[in-house]
């Protein structure tokens, strides 16, 4: 992935609001970032931090105050919401595809064959003139997927996507994204569950408007460094903070396992972010 060059970019881009007649808040405050195809992101941090406002600029619908937006024209940008509602344009699944489509040159049959493969894609099992008002919130959630997806997008940014589904769908949601990258699509995936960031490429961490962490899972995960001292003839190595525990987040249920696992000695040298991989160095150890 590194030899490829980014699809889009942000430089150095900041967006300021003016509350209560003066005062400035720096909702983004000097972000960078480049997306290369296929690069699965996540972008993680505390409420306020910044997360939505740089998935608005991506998606085009927030103006920048300062700093450049680099996306051509040729790029297909879809994004799917936080409350599904909210993005509901249609009275029915078909009439949802119809808008989501409508700008596209395509024939009435590709379409046609486009939402099909899309439902089937998500789970969605629908007839196309069910109600969208009969979905769950859920389902609508996965309706918005299906909708973005059946546009084939350069990019798919998708805030907070799993925050209605079930356990089987947001695995499901997973695979999807790891289908889709794999093709070459890039996606954004904002979240504050960060077990939903264990799989990405790339996380991006934010605080207060500013860009602090963009790196691998692992490192941002795991403190790579410790503290050395000599006590008595002994060397005694205290693992520092991780960017992940600096921010005050959460880690995913497993890296906190391991944490606790590696302040009793043991399982130094391995650092897993899924259930099946700490199972598989708890069942060798
Ligand atoms: N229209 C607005 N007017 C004034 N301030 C705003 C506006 N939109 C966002 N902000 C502020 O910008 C900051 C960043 O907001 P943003 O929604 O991007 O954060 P977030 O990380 O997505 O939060 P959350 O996790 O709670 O969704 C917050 O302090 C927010 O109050």
């Amino acid at each position: 992935m590194q030899d490829k060059l980014p699809i889009i970019s942000l430089k150095d881009v900041s967006v300021y609001y003016t509350v209560e007649g003066s005062e400035v808040k720096k909702a983004l405050d000097g972000v960078s970032v480049a997306l290369k195809a296929g690069e699965w992101l996540s972008i993680v941090g505390a409420n306020g931090s910044g997360k939505s406002t740089l998935a608005g600029i991506l998606m085009g619908f927030i103006p920048l105050s300062g700093g450049e937006r680099n996306i051509p024209a040729k790029r297909i940008i879809r994004g799917v919401l936080q409350q599904p509602d909210a993005q509901v344009l249609g009275d029915t699944i078909e009439e949802e595809f119809h808008f989501a489509l409508s700008h596209l040159h395509i024939s009435n049959q590709d379409k046609e064959s486009r939402r099909r493969e899309a439902m089937h894609i998500v789970g969605l099992h629908h007839a196309p003139a069910t109600a969208v008002a009969q979905l769950s919130g859920g389902q609508k959630q996965l309706l918005n997927i299906a909708t973005a997806l059946a546009a084939r997008p350069d990019v798919l940014i998708m805030d907070e996507p799993a925050a209605m589904l079930d356990p089987d769908a947001r695995d499901r949601l997973e695979h999807i994204v790891q289908t889709v990258t794999s093709k070459g699509t890039a996606v954004i995936w904002i979240t504050h569950h960060l077990e939903e960031a264990t799989l990405s490429d790339r996380i991006i961490a934010m605080d207060r408007g500013r860009c602090v962490y963009d790196g691998t899972p692992m490192a941002f995960f795991y403190p790579l460094t410790a503290e050395a001292s000599i006590q008595g003839d002994v060397l005694q190595q205290k693992a520092l903070q991780s960017p992940c525990e600096q921010l005050g987040l959460e880690p995913p249920f497993t890296v906190k396992t391991c944490l606790i696992l590696k302040q009793q000695g043991k399982l130094q040298h391995v650092m897993p972010l899924r259930p099946e991989q700490l199972a598989k160095e708890v069942s060798r150890w």
